[in-house]
């Protein structure tokens, strides 16, 4: 029996497709896995009546949702979920999270004894129970698997093109550190290992509700200087947001790619920030706009929010994080953009006392 390694990608939406091509790429100079890499896809019918499997596997390419690139032809298209997961021994997971729960249902028990996963999945699930849970341990709830995560300034058109950029990889088991390096990094993009996962996969969800408010303020036509202290803020209240709700996270953590980094591009490249500014300036719904410019692709940053602001409600914590909240009200069409900004002039962190430096000299934050 073969001791080679399989990889299987779930999801093959525009980041599920840029990854695909790494990890195609990367499988084939790596002698301890196969070749053929199964990418699930959520079977469509396009435009022309051709169903988006048979043209990924006749062209080698998504054109529905990563025009323009092509996949190496060891990746292969599996309409069935099942039949794309059951031989791999790594799972990558890489979907629009609100459709997660019900895609993985059908693999429960299915999946090779000792296998382990990966999300690359920004946003966070709402238990039947009340408060939010994260992707992963969602995923590692139904599937019974160990999931590290990989969250990073990657917008993914950037990423297909092959411009450089770094991400990072928060592992659960230091064991499986190695493949997870040898299947992602690239020349163009580098992978920083670290071992604070919830601190990681807590940025990649976060930064999408900052992204929506930095498009807010761009529709609204402020400066450069207000959606720094967008960003500023939005990045306090992420700290603030995993030292109540994951204490132990590391401070340092939020310095890595899918801190800081991935915070700045999504609030200038992201699909977020562009969604949001149409918003303001077209007065249409999010919902509207999301079908209009983004044909199919899903943004996270408003059902983000509003499954935070469920937990900050249930805590009664509205008040300490201010630009969630706003952001959250405005999505809802509770509160008019041009509110967004009144509601962060009282904002915490304008009190004496940076709030994460008095959390410092407390303990609660590790640096
Ligand atoms: N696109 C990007 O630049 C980046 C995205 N991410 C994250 O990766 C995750 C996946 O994003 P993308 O690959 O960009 O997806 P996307 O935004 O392109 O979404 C389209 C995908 O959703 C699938 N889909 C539509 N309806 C579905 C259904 N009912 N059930 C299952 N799948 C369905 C489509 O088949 C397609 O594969 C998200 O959490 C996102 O935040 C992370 C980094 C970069
Ligand atoms: O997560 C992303 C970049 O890392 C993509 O952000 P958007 O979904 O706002 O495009």
């Amino acid at each position: 029996m073969s001791t080679k390694k399989n990889v299987a990608i779930i999801g093959s939406g525009n980041w599920g497709s840029a990854i695909a091509r790494i990890v195609g790429d990367n499988v084939k100079k790596l002698p301890s896995y196969h070749d053929i890499v199964k990418i699930w896809v959520y079977e469509e019918t396009l435009k022309d009546g051709r169903k988006l499997s048979e043209v990924i596997n006749e062209e080698h390419e998504n054109v529905k949702y990563l025009p323009g690139y092509k996949f190496p032809s060891n990746v292969v298209a599996v309409t069935d979920i099942v039949e794309a997961s059951k031989d791999a021994d790594i799972l990558v997971f890489v979907m629009p999270h609100q459709f997660l729960e019900r895609s993985l249902l059908p693999l429960k028990g299915k999946l090779k004894p000792g296998a382990f996963g990966v999300s690359l999945i920004k946003g966070f699930h709402i238990p039947p129970g009340g408060g939010i849970r994260l992707i992963s341990c969602l995923i590692n709830e139904i599937l019974d698997i160990t999931v590290h995560v990989l969250m990073g300034a990657n917008l993914a058109p950037e990423v297909a093109e092959g411009k450089f950029c770094e991400t990072t990889i928060g592992v659960r088991d230091i064991n499986h550190m190695k493949s997870m390096k040898d299947l992602f990094q690239t020349d163009n993009f580098r992978v920083v290992v670290v071992d604070d996962a919830d601190a990681v996969e807590v940025c990649g969800a976060l930064k999408n509700i900052v992204g929506v408010g930095a498009g807010f303020v761009d529709g609204l036509g402020y400066g450069d200087n207000t959606k720094a202290a967008v960003i500023r803020l939005g990045l306090m209240e992420m700290i603030k947001f995993t030292e109540v709700f994951y204490p132990g996270a590391k401070l340092s953590t939020f310095f890595e790619s899918c801190g800081v980094a991935d915070l700045v591009t999504t609030c200038y490249g992201g699909r977020n920030r562009r969604v949001a500014e149409a918003v303001v300036k077209h007065g249409k719904s999010i919902a509207t706009l999301e079908k209009e410019m983004l044909d199919g692709q899903r943004l996270q940053g408003p059902e983000t929010a509003a499954e935070v602001n469920y937990m900050l409600k249930e805590k009664q914590m509205e008040a300490r994080f201010p630009l969630f909240t706003a952001i959250h009200r405005i999505c809802e069409q509770e509160l008019p953009p041009s509110e967004m900004i009144d509601c962060i002039k009282v904002h915490p962190e304008h009190l004496y006392e940076p709030s994460f430096l008095q959390d410092l000299e407390e303990g609660k934050l590790e640096v």
